[in-house]
């Protein structure tokens, strides 16, 4: 027989059980639907029964719908291939493998979860400890249609006779495929190495590292998937958060769980953590360093407990006919006193109330004692403390502090010297008060990690009880019993387990940020020092590494694995960018690339006045032939010039980058351009540099009009 027919006929093999896996689909769709729209009914019903039945028909009601509505939604999900598997055994067993787990009216297993034990030798087995497969079969698809077969023998000498063996190479084939704007889930073709990440333990800290292209976001976002699979009560009702560098990079992950079935996942950039504020740019690189650095916390400490600027500067108070002053002076010091207590400010007006009444009680004391009349200090207290012109002060001067108000107060230099002391140098308090000061630009990246330390230092103001505008209303009551609903901080969303992605450039302030989501969460952290773009030991940066360890633990208590293989970049593209980083990296931290494609990068010189159309051509070239996504990469600061250059050129598979902007994303082709203002760009340039490039994974085109840019 011809290759083609033995391959033609495995297909309709296979493609008779994928018909009967979708013909139980259909089935257990229409069963839950029904479900639910029983459900539904017994909601209308309940109506009109007794009360204390309807409660309960309502409940068992609220159970159906919801249980029905998660079953049609897994069921719903995009199911590029739901029968990806086949593994045929030493014991002549067949086990299928997919997306979902799916049983026939029998409850013979029909497609084994990948997630199940069973399915693990799908990815484990290798040749040299098969696990009892003789041959693993990925199955390719397109809808329901079975397209192509790709088989390894694991034990050949027990290959019976008609078994038959197609394809060379899954991993192959699918690393081949054209990129799209998202990124696949990658199942079907999971290696082995990648597979012991995933099926870690869910306790503690997992840290993910290697080069780039590795697989390392695809195999923590697998790991997510596998989590709530397995580990679902344990992980709890916190679920699971997977923080990113950016909305690109968020945008760009967003399919990979939903397609295989789980949406419960909450993915979010380090500058969209904290709800109510959204960041619209990321700082230059020596003010993002600044407000990134663990000193921030003690600026921002002493900021909160500043007098917040047009405060009362004068107590007056009339008692018994006696006026009781408290000029600014004596205001402040009782602003200190409070503040030394501790605790957050807007939690704290009771002690800033009691302590003015003091202060009052000392004025009217020292009245008596210079002829005035004697005065009870406990009904002093009392009777002021009850009137509202003095609650009304109070309300100015020890008011409501918003996060976002005292981070704009810190544009005033003089304000954030004040609150800087010896930790902020002068020319770094001149560069972050402008930077604070420039309102029209919106919060950056790096302003959101301060706006969240913020909140955590001045507090949730009480609840309170009446019309907002009565200012008695501000008395504090003790919490009801329901509201210490658990000693979880009220401010935080908390998460169960929580997936950080390209790690190594979160700043100690965001580290603490994240850290607040999860203090009783298990981790996966994920990153690449040789990739980092601010923060890195291997520059000596900080002992700022310390805020890390304070969220995840001791370093040696950590689980670490390390990928080397890369999926991403063909090998030609990753040998030059390894070139720009050599001296800068270990050997062992630079991966191998395991696909050759025979195409060089291109590397051209231009003149810097025909930069536009060089851009252009550039393009238009790759544009021709990749049949996937392109994107022109710059330093940050040449982004606008290149979207100006690449207007007039409309394809919807065009992006224009900057340096900071493609962190963890990927495109067939990628036209860099200059290079050297990489380097100059920041510290940290070359490492920006090596990003850029290993983003392509079939074509990398170079614009230099500086022949200095890459090392010999
Ligand atoms: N086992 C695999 N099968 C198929 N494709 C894979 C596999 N592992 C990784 N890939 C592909 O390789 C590419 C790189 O993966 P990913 O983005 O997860 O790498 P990374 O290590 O996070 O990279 P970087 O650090 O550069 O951002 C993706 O397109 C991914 O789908």
């Amino acid at each position: 027989m011809s290759e083609s027919v033995v391959l033609r006929a495995e297909i309709a093999t296979e493609q008779a059980h994928v018909d009967r896996v979708y013909l139980r689909l259909d089935e257990l769709r229409s069963q839950a639907e029904s479900m639910r729209d029983r459900g539904y009914e017994l909601g209308h019903g309940a109506r009109h029964e007794a009360v204390f039945e309807q409660a309960s028909m309502l409940f068992e009601r609220d159970v159906m719908v919801h249980h029905a509505n998660q079953t049609l939604h897994v069921l719903d999900a995009e199911h590029e291939g739901l029968v990806f598997g086949r593994l045929d055994t030493h014991e002549r067993e067949t086990v299928y493998v997919g997306r979902l787990g799916i049983r026939d009216g029998e409850f013979d297993n029909l497609v084994t979860d990948w997630r199940a034990d069973a399915a693990a030798p799908f990815y484990q087995a290798t040749a040299e400890q098969p696990m009892g497969v003789i041959r693993r079969r990925v199955i390719q698809s397109s809808g329901r249609s079975v397209t192509g077969i790709e088989d390894d023998v694991l034990m050949p000498h027990a290959l019976p006779e008609q078994m038959r063996v197609v394809g060379d190479g899954a991993l192959m084939a699918a690393l081949a495929r054209a990129r799209g704007e998202r990124m696949r889930d990658i199942v079907a073709t999971i290696q082995r190495e990648q597979d012991e990440v995933i099926r870690a333990p869910w306790r503690g800290v997992t840290e993910i590292t290697g080069g780039p292209g590795t697989g390392k976001t695809a195999v923590a976002l697998h790991r997510a998937a596998y989590l709530l699979y397995r580990y679902r009560k344990q992980i709890g009702g916190g679920g699971v958060l997977v923080v990113g560098p950016s909305e690109a990079f968020t945008t760009y992950i967003s399919r990979v769980l939903p397609s295989m079935g789980e949406t419960s996942v909450e993915l979010r950039a380090v500058g969209e953590l904290l709800d109510g504020f959204e960041a619209t740019h990321t700082d230059p690189a020596p003010v993002a360093t600044i407000k990134g650095a663990a000193r921030m916390r003690g600026v921002l400490r002493r900021a909160v407990r500043g007098t917040p600027p047009g405060v009362p500067s004068e107590l007056r108070i009339t008692y018994r006919g006696e006026v009781l002053r408290l000029a600014g002076d004596q205001l402040e010091r009782v602003r200190r006193r409070v503040h030394g207590r501790g605790g957050q400010p807007n939690r704290c007006r009771v002690h800033a109330a009691e302590a003015l009444l003091e202060a009052l009680a000392d004025v009217a004391q020292r009245h008596a004692e210079s002829g005035g009349p004697e005065v009870d200090r406990t009904q002093l207290v009392t009777e002021l403390g009850e009137r509202i012109e003095f609650h009304r002060f109070l309300v100015d001067w020890w008011p409501v502090l918003h996060p976002e108000d005292v981070l704009s107060w810190l544009g005033d230099e003089q304000r954030l010297r004040t609150a800087a002391r010896s930790q902020l140098a002068p020319d770094e308090i001149s560069s972050l008060a402008a930077s604070f000061a420039d309102g029209g630009a919106g919060y950056s990246v790096a302003d959101i990690a301060l706006l969240d330390e913020l909140r955590a230092l001045v507090g949730k103001p009480r609840r309170r009880r009446v019309a907002a505008d009565d200012p008695q209303q501000d008395h504090q009551r003790p919490p009801s019993p329901g509201a210490a609903r658990s000693s979880l901080p009220e401010h935080y969303d908390e998460f169960g387990h929580v997936i950080v992605d390209e790690a190594q450039d979160l700043s100690p302030m965001q580290w603490r940020m994240i850290g607040r989501r999860g203090r009783h969460a298990s981790w996966t952290v994920v990153g690449d020092p040789v990739q980092s773009s601010w923060y890195s030991a291997a520059d000596g940066a900080d002992a700022d590494a310390a805020e890390a360890d304070n969220v995840l633990g001791s370093p040696s208590a950590r689980r670490r694995f390390t990928l080397r293989t890369n999926y991403r970049n063909s090998a030609e593209i990753f040998s030059l960018a390894a070139r720009v980083v050599s001296g800068h990296a270990g050997a062992d931290q630079l991966p191998t690339a395991v696909r050759a494609t025979g195409i060089d990068p291109t590397v051209r010189s231009v003149d810097a006045a025909s930069l536009e159309y060089e851009v252009q051509q550039a393009a238009l070239d790759v544009l021709a032939r990749v049949e996937g996504t392109v994107a022109v990469i710059g330093a940050m600061n040449r982004v606008a010039d290149l979207e100006k250059f690449l207007s007039p050129v409309s394809d919807k598979r065009l992006t224009v980058a900057g340096s900071l902007d493609c962190k963890g994303l990927e495109y067939d082709a990628v036209v860099l351009v200059e290079p050297a203002e990489f380097l100059a760009e920041s510290m940290a340039g070359r490492r920006g540099l090596y990003v850029a490039m290993t983003r392509a994974t079939q074509r990398l085109t170079v614009l230099t009009s500086d022949p200095d840019w890459l090392p010999e």
